[in-house]
């Protein structure tokens, strides 16, 4: 029996994880899951794990690990039946630790992109805020500017999305993800991708996984997340 699969995508602010995860979910059929999102969605609930996060995203800070694990944890408890993909999830060694602990993957995807790359996409870049939807000026604009496609609500661009302030967030970014990137390599899981187009990028990922996902349809096994943390 083919057996369900679980992969992460790591990469540094503006490398393309959200524009590529959206691509492999619809490709694949998996469940594309965001860190990202469900910080939004506790926020938009006022849980008390969205009121905490939230006032650490408001100082471009990242959400302290016991946060961010205690939220996504029972998550991926829930998807024991599905396949995912990960984004924005491990983000620190204590996080890919209780991940580890829970569950086991298949795959980590981890874009390597260059700066000036990274600050050219995140200058164009505008969000919906209440969805997370991603636009860029020039790679896929919206119907019409300024506004979201599906809502038609304002679009906002990240303060930390400014030049002055991705080199902090760039050092930090690679500060924190060496440990985990070296930890995935070790397990012999981690894939690398290098370039300045997603378009070029992208083949190259489809056809890794087309050769890693079980084929749609094949019955699929319970594979546990079990409560390790
Ligand atoms: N795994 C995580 N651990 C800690 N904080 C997180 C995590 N994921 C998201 N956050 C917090 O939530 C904020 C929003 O996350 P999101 O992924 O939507 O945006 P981002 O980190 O700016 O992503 P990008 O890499 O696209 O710039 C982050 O800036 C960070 O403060
Ligand atoms: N010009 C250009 N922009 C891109 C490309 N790939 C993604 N983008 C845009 O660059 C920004 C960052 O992409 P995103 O998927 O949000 O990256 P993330 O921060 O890693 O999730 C977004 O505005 C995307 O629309 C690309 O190949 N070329």
């Amino acid at each position: 029996m083919a057996k369900l699969f679980r992969a992460v995508i790591m990469g540094p602010p503006g490398s393309g994880k959200g524009t590529i995860s959206e691509r492999i979910a619809q490709r694949f059929g998996l469940t594309r899951l965001s860190s990202g999102d469900f910080i939004r969605e506790n926020i938009a609930a006022n849980t008390d794990a969205g009121v905490l996060a939230k006032t650490y995203i408001e100082r471009g800070l990242l959400v302290p690990d016991h946060v961010m694990t205690r939220l996504l944890l029972p998550r991926l408890e829930e998807m024991t039946r599905h396949s995912w993909l990960m984004d924005g999830f491990p983000r620190t060694l204590a996080q890919a630790e209780a991940l580890n602990s829970t569950c086991d993957l298949d795959l980590v995807i981890s874009l390597n992109i260059p700066y000036e790359t990274l600050k050219e996409r995140l200058s164009d870049r505008w969000i919906h805020p209440a969805s997370g939807r991603v636009y860029n000026m020039g790679f896929n604009p919206p119907h019409v500017q300024g506004r979201d496609d599906i809502s038609g609500e304002p679009l906002i661009q990240h303060d930390d999305d400014k030049p002055e302030a991705l080199v902090a967030r760039l050092r930090h970014y690679k500060d924190v993800a060496k440990p985990i990137i070296d930890l995935y390599k070790s397990k012999g899981i981690l894939h690398t991708f290098s370039g300045t187009e997603t378009d070029r990028i992208w083949p190259y990922i489809n056809s890794l996984l087309s050769t890693k996902i079980p084929m749609e349809g094949t019955h699929r096994t319970q594979r546990p997340c079990t409560r390790g943390y």
